[in-house]
């Protein structure tokens, strides 16, 4: 059997601020180098809830967690450190410093491999601007590689991120949601750079996707969540329509406005002034 990347056995997430709702809720899985895993399921099913822990920026409550060969939450921090940098999570939203020039953003990926000194310089003459470039352009971003980020748009500052990926030694490769902002022809791409660079490195890619035929059309294995559970974790070639009709049955919301008798009263008080 392939080595694991991952191994979480009864796992359990909550976020303190939600009033002790559970996140994650008793999430078994296994994911080996090499395999590249879809994750969907309807808003708020715990899509990014799992990608934060499999990064190991979200500590779990309960269960066992490993993530390649150790417990994170039972090493020191220095160590944890070291174990987040082998793990990289691209968010939905990157947090790019905004006055950035693209080259910087990108190049930061390499910072756990440099020293202070080396950080420092970086930040003022890029240390590697052809290795940038390289990445930026395999998402076809090789012309923004000296623009400020606040410039770019969401789509670009999306491939940004994963640019910065790419620059990363990481085994394990976790993109949240990394097609929302793109259009069909820059999807496409991406996820074939994504896919090929995890085959090449043999790293685990784990990509949570709003696109269910993109996933099912990509990706070998389909992890659905509803609710914070595994709905299904199956081979693509198992998954049928009524399976993905179940996933979703039940989330559409309801149309339109709400009656006026359920509006919140604080709203025609002009609460939020
Ligand atoms: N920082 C947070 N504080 C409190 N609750 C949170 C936080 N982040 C997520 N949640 C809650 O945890 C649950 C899972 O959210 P999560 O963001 O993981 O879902 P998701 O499947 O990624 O959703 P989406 O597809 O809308 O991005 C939801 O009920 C959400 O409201």
């Amino acid at each position: 059997m392939p080595e694991a990347v991952y191994d979480l056995r009864g796992l359990t997430v909550r976020h303190l601020a939600a009033g002790h709702a559970l996140a994650l809720e008793n999430v078994d899985l296994r994911i080996a180098a090499g395999e590249q895993v879809a994750v969907i399921g309807p808003s708020g099913a715990g899509k990014t809830t799992l990608l934060a822990t499999l990064a190991c920026t979200h500590r779990p409550e309960t269960g066992a967690f490993t993530a390649l060969g150790a417990d994170p939450w039972s090493l020191d921090n220095r160590a944890r450190h070291k174990l987040r940098a082998r793990l990289f999570l691209a968010p939905q939203t990157p947090p790019l410093p905004p006055r950035q020039r693209v080259v910087t953003a990108v190049l930061a990926a390499r910072l756990p491999q440099w020293n202070f000194w080396q950080a420092a310089v970086s930040l003022f003459k890029p240390a590697d601007p052809e290795a940038a470039f390289r990445a930026l352009s395999r998402f076809n971003l090789g012309d923004k590689l000296y623009s400020r980020v606040d410039r770019l748009s969401g789509g670009e500052r999306q491939r940004c991120a994963l640019a910065r990926m790419l620059l990363s030694d990481a085994q394990a490769l976790l993109a949240d949601e990394p097609l929302s902002a793109l259009d069909p022809a820059l999807s496409q791409l991406t996820l074939a750079t994504l896919q090929q660079e995890a085959a090449s490195r043999n790293a685990a890619l784990v990509c949570s996707l709003h696109q269910v035929e993109l996933a099912l059309a990509h990706f070998p294995r389909i992890v659905a969540l509803k609710h914070g559970r595994i709905a299904f974790d199956l081979p693509r070639e198992q998954v049928t329509d009524a399976m993905i009709a179940e996933l979703y049955l039940g989330e559409l919301p309801p149309a339109n406005s709400p009656l006026a008798h359920e509006a919140p009263a604080t709203l025609s008080g002009g609460a939020c002034l």
